[in-house]
C-alpha cells in the first residue's frame, strides 16, 4: 500500500476505557478520518471489563476529541463506527463472542478481513491475548491482521524474550508492531532526511567533525497518577532503554542502502549492536542517576517525588538519568553522545545538540572560554524544526565575529500542525509500513545495553532525592560532561 491509500480496516482496541485510548488513540483515529487518510469502510471494537453499552462508549470517545470546528452531526457520523464489546481478557468466550462480532462487522462495512488488534492493557496481557488471538482463530480472517503492542515491551532482556517468544509463536515478525511513539514524532523522522538529503551535513557526520553530540528529553510533569507502573520502572526502563536509544540509532546509523523498512531497521541495529558494553565497575563513569525532591515551579511548591504517593516513601527508583554512551564503530569511535532525561525539570523539551570541532586555528577567538563551536540543533519538541549556529563578521568596522543562528521552524513554513505521533503509526501499521516501529533485535539490543546499568544500580545505595523540581537534574549530571572538556548546551528555546 502506498501513502495515498485509504486502507479498509476493523480496529480492535483492547483497554478501550483506559487513558492511553482516550486521551491518544480515539483523537488519532479522528484526525485520521477527518482527513480522509482512511476509508470510509472503518469500524472500531473498543473492549474491556465495564458494562457499557455502544452509547456510553460513543459518548466518550465523542469527549475525547476536540474539534472546535467540528458540528455534532460530524462527531456523531464517525463515532457511529465506534462499537464496545465488554471483555474480559482472560476468560475464552469473550474471544468466541469477538470472533463473531468482528465478522458481523466485516460484513457491514466491507472492511475486506483486515484487522489490527492494538493492545492498549497492562504488559501481563499481551503475551496471553496474542496466543487467545490465534488459538480462537481471529487471525484467520480473509485480510490481512496485525498486532500492536504498547510499552513496556518487558522489564529487562530476559522477560522481554519470554515475551517476544511467546507472542512470536501466535504472530510473524512481520506482523508485529511495537510501539515507540517517539519515532511517530515528526521531527524524529527528520533526523534521517536532515542526515541523508544534505551533504553540508552528511559529509561533516563522523568522529573527524563532531566532538559530541547531546539528546535531552526533559518534562516538566511528575510521576502524576503513575506511581504504581513508574516505581517498579524509572526513568532507565521508561525513558532510555526505548526513545532515547532509539534517537540514538537515527543519529548514529549508516545510510541505509534503501529507504525500506529491513534497511532502515538493520542499520539501526548495527548502532545498538556497537554500544560500548558497560562493566559494573565503570558506571559511574558513565552514568548518573537522579530522584527529584520537592521545589517550586512558577510560583507553585511541588512535592518531592517519595512524597507523591505513599507508597513511594523510601523510594530508591530514578526519575533522572543522564549518561555517556559510546559507540565502538569506525565513525563514531571517541564521539560521546551524551543523553539526558527526567521528570520535574525545568522545561518541556526534546532537542537533539550536534557539536562540532573547532578548527585547527581560530583567527577570531584567541581564547578558549570565548569560542563559539559550530551547533546543529535539531528542536523534536514542543518547538519543531533545526537551528545552526554560526559565527559571522559583527557588522561596523573591524574583523570581530559574532555568534549567528539560522533557524527554521517546521510550523511556519509548512503552515500546518504536525500530526500527532500516534496518528501517524496508526497510519503506518494501516498501511502496513513497519519502519517506525521497534524490530525485536533493537529491543533485544537496547534491553542488554540498559541491563548492565540497571543491575549495577540495582546493588548500590542511591543518594535521593539528589536534585530539586524545576531544575536541570544532579550536579554529577553536569560533572559528567566537564571532565570531558564540555558542557550541556542550554535547552530553552531563548537561549538556543
Ligand atoms: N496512558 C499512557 O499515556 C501510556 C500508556 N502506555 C501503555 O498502554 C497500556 C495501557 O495504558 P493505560 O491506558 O494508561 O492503562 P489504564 O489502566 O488506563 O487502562 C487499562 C485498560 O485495560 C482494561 N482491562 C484491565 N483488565 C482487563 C481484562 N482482564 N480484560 C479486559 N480489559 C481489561 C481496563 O478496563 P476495565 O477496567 O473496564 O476492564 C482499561 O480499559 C499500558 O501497557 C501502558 O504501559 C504507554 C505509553 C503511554
Ligand atoms: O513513553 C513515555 O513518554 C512520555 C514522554 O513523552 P512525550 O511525547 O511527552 O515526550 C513520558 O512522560 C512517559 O513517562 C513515558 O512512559
Amino acid at each position: 500500500m502506498n501513502i495515498h491509500d485509504k486502507p479498509k480496516v476493523v480496529i480492535v482496541i483492547f483497554g478501550a476505557t483506559g487513558d492511553l485510548a482516550k486521551r491518544k488513540l480515539f483523537p488519532s483515529i479522528y484526525r485520521l478520518y477527518q482527513n480522509e487518510k482512511i476509508s470510509k469502510e472503518f469500524a472500531v471494537v473498543g473492549l474491556a471489563r465495564r458494562p457499557w453499552t455502544n452509547d456510553v462508549f460513543r459518548e466518550n470517545v465523542k469527549h475525547s476529541i476536540d474539534d472546535a470546528h467540528a458540528t455534532d452531526d460530524d462527531i456523531d457520523s464517525f463515532t457511529s463506527h465506534f462499537y464496545y464489546h465488554s471483555f474480559d481478557a482472560t476468560s475464552d468466550a469473550s474471544f468466541q463472542e469477538l470472533n463473531s462480532l468482528l465478522g458481523d462487522l466485516e460484513n457491514t462495512y466491507q472492511t475486506e478481513g483486515n484487522r489490527i488488534f492494538y493492545l492498549a492493557m497492562a504488559p501481563e496481557y499481551f503475551g496471553p491475548i496474542a496466543n487467545s488471538l490465534k488459538s480462537f482463530g481471529l487471525k484467520n480472517s480473509a485480510g490481512w491482521s496485525r498486532l500492536v503492542i504498547e510499552k513496556p515491551f518487558g522489564h529487562d532482556l530476559k522477560s522481554a524474550n519470554e515475551l517476544n517468544n511467546e507472542i512470536r509463536e501466535a504472530f510473524d515478525e512481520e506482523q508485529i508492531y511495537r510501539i515507540d511513539h517517539y519515532l511517530g514524532k515528526e521531527m524524529v523522522q527528520n533526523i534521517e532526511v536532515i542526515r541523508f538529503a544534505n551533504g553540508l551535513f552528511e559529509h561533516l557526520w563522523n568522529n573527524r567533525f563532531i566532538s559530541n553530540i547531546q539528546v535531552t528529553s526533559s518534562e516538566v510533569l511528575g510521576v502524576e497518577d503513575r506511581a504504581r507502573y513508574y516505581d517498579h520502572s524509572g526513568a532507565t526502563r521508561d525513558m532510555v532503554q526505548n526513545h532515547m536509544l532509539q534517537m540514538v540509532a537515527l543519529l548514529a546509523m549508516e545510510p541505509p542502502i534503501k529507504l525500506t523498512t529491513d534497511e532502515i531497521r538493520s542499520e539501526k541495529v548495527k548502532v545498538l549492536r556497537a554500544l560500548r558494553q558497560l562493566n559494573t565497575e565503570d558506571i559511574g563513569d558513565y552514568f548518573v542517576r537522579g530522584q527529584y525532591s520537592d521545589g517550586t515551579m512558577d510560583g507553585k511548591q511541588l512535592n518531592g517525588y517519595q512524597q507523591e504517593a505513599d507508597t513511594l516513601a523510601g523510594s530508591n527508583t530514578e526519575t533522572f538519568v543522564a549518561g555517556k554512551i559510546m559507540i565502538d564503530n569506525y565513525r563514531w569511535a571517541g564521539v560521546p553522545f551524551y543523553i539526558r532525561t527526567g521528570k520535574r525539570m525545568a522545561v518541556k523539551s526534546t532537542k537533539i545538540v550536534v557539536e562540532f570541532k573547532d578548527i585547527p586555528m581560530n583567527l577570531y577567538y584567541t581564547e578558549e572560554s570565548k569560542k563559539h563551536p559550530n551547533l546543529l540543533v535539531i528542536n523534536i519538541q514542543p518547538e519543531e524544526g533545526i537551528t545552526l549556529h554560526l559565527n559571522a563578521k559583527k557588522a561596523g568596522a573591524g574583523s570581530v565575529a559574532q555568534p549567528i543562528q539560522l533557524a527554521y521552524t517546521n510550523k511556519e513554513v509548512d503552515g500546518i500542525n504536525t500530526p500527532e505521533a500516534y496518528e501517524k503509526l496508526l497510519h503506518d501499521c494501516m498501511l502496513g509500513d513497519a519502519t517506525n516501529f521497534t524490530h525485536w533485535d533493537e529491543v533485544a539490543y537496547s534491553w542488554a545495553f540498559v541491563d548492565a546499568i540497571l543491575n549495577a544500580w540495582s546493588s548500590t545505595k542511591a543518594y535521593f532525592p539528589n536534585y530539586p523540581s524545576g531544575s536541570m537534574g544532579p550536579e554529577a549530571a553536569d560533572r559528567l560532561l566537564e571532565k570531558d572538556g564540555f558542557h550541556w548546551w542550554p535547552i530553552i528555546k531563548n537561549n538556543e
